[in-house]
């Protein structure tokens, strides 16, 4: 075992290998995230977001042909349904994001269903250009009551993400750091989210029913919701010094400190040094003078008290505020993206399918003799 992977054992199937993937590693070589054999790092700082998107869905990638043609037809499919509006407009404005997109998700599967696994591939595309136009149509008409326009010739995803949400034209400054955002969501392995869809695709069932599942799994704070729970708690402090003594009063009190720890890697999770790095331009360009070194300092006490690493969803969380973008709809971009590995995933489970079921450790009662209902008490 190399000194970047964590000692595996124990609850949560943790270090039982429950399938195999030609998708990612997670922990093992380079930087210890790869998609595909490519290095995060390379990914990261080279690539587009739909270059990767095409590397994980179609398995390479994509030529400077491909890759044209390729943002040309996601473009195409920015169009939002009638049916799919009219649903999305009774969702009210309290609701959370997260459940607009697993209700948009699965609404589209409705109107759009997945009739052969031959479509995979192209009902894979809608839903990468769709998401974005489910959520800020969705945004735009309960908090601000705009019908927004969702088609849109924005070139990136992460760009048309801030134009739609905040109805202008980006900064180019902020569409890069999305697309780097997006980069390092993509793909990871047998994360939460990912089984869960994977087990659902083993049972033959269709796209939206898979991603349905995994969008419902990532919700939670123990996985992508850990972003927005970070924001929250971020937000909360004045200064550095009041966030330090906050962090230690929750850490006396045993409570989680969101946007820490991970499940797999031990040492440091390879996608925080990016993101904390666009979270450090973003502070200096929205001339913020505090939400960075708060931040900055959680992780030196982290480090310091729990030999805790920030993960993935740490400075994401600032990055994020930064760029304007609503707290709550943090965890949405994290779909956006990741939409990209579940899918890829469903595709493997299903080229080498075989249901996934495994077994339990009974520990109810031995043998009870049936009691009729009137001698129970
Ligand atoms: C993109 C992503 O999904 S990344 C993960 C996002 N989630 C979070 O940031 C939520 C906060 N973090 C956590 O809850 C956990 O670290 C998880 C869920 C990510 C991983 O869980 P596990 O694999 O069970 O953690 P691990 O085995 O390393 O925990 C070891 C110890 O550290 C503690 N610990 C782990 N993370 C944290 C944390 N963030 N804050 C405080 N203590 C923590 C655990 O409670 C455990 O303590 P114990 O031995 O006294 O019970
Ligand atoms: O791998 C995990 O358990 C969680 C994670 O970091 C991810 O899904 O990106």
């Amino acid at each position: 075992m190399s000194a970047t992977q964590k000692a595996l054992g124990g609850e949560g199937l943790r270090g039982q290998s429950a399938g195999s993937t030609a998708l990612c590693t997670v922990g093992k070589t380079g930087t210890g995230l790869t998609y595909r054999g490519y290095d995060i790092s390379d990914l990261a700082t080279n690539a587009e977001f739909e270059e990767v998107a095409y590397l994980l869905l179609k398995g390479s990638l994509p030529t400077k042909a491909e890759l044209a043609a390729y943002k040309t037809k996601l473009i195409s499919y920015r169009g939002l349904p009638m049916a799919l509006k009219v649903v999305l407009e009774q969702i009210p404005a309290d609701a959370h994001p997260m459940d607009v997109m697993r209700t948009g998700c699965s609404m589209l599967g409705n109107l759009e269903q997945e009739h052969d696994f031959v479509e995979e591939y192209d009902k894979a595309d809608r839903l990468l250009a769709l998401l974005p136009a489910i959520i800020c149509y969705w945004y735009r008409y309960s908090h601000h009551g705009v019908r927004i326009e969702t088609y849109c010739e924005q070139d990136s995803i992460g760009g048309y993400f801030l134009e739609m949400v905040t109805g202008k034209t980006p900064s180019e400054l902020h569409r890069q750091a999305m697309n780097c955002s997006l980069i390092l969501y993509a793909e990871h392995e047998f994360n939460a989210s990912t089984f869960s869809a994977r087990v659902c695709a083993s049972t033959l069932t269709d796209l939206y029913s898979c991603i349905t599942a995994a969008i419902g799994t990532l919700r939670g704070p123990l996985h992508g919701g850990a972003n927005e729970a970070a924001m929250d708690m971020i937000e909360c402090w004045q200064t550095p010094d009041e966030a330090e003594a906050g962090i230690l009063a929750m850490l006396a009190k045993k409570e989680k400190v969101m946007g820490f720890g991970h499940a797999i890697y031990r040492e440091s999770d390879p996608r925080n040094v990016l993101i904390k790095a666009w979270s450090e331009k973003l502070a200096k360009q929205a001339n913020d003078a505090v939400l960075y070194d708060i931040s900055v300092r959680v992780e030196a006490v982290m480090k310091r008290e729990k030999s805790l690493f920030a993960n993935a969803d740490f400075f994401h969380a600032t990055a994020y505020h930064f760029m304007g973008i609503p707290t709550r709809l943090f965890t949405p971009i994290f779909v956006m993206s990741r939409l990209t590995g579940w899918a890829a995933h469903v595709f493997e489970q299903r080229a080498h399918n075989r249901i996934i079921r495994p077994s339990a450790d009974y520990i109810g009662p031995e043998h009870q003799d049936w009691l009729p209902i009137e001698q129970r008490r």
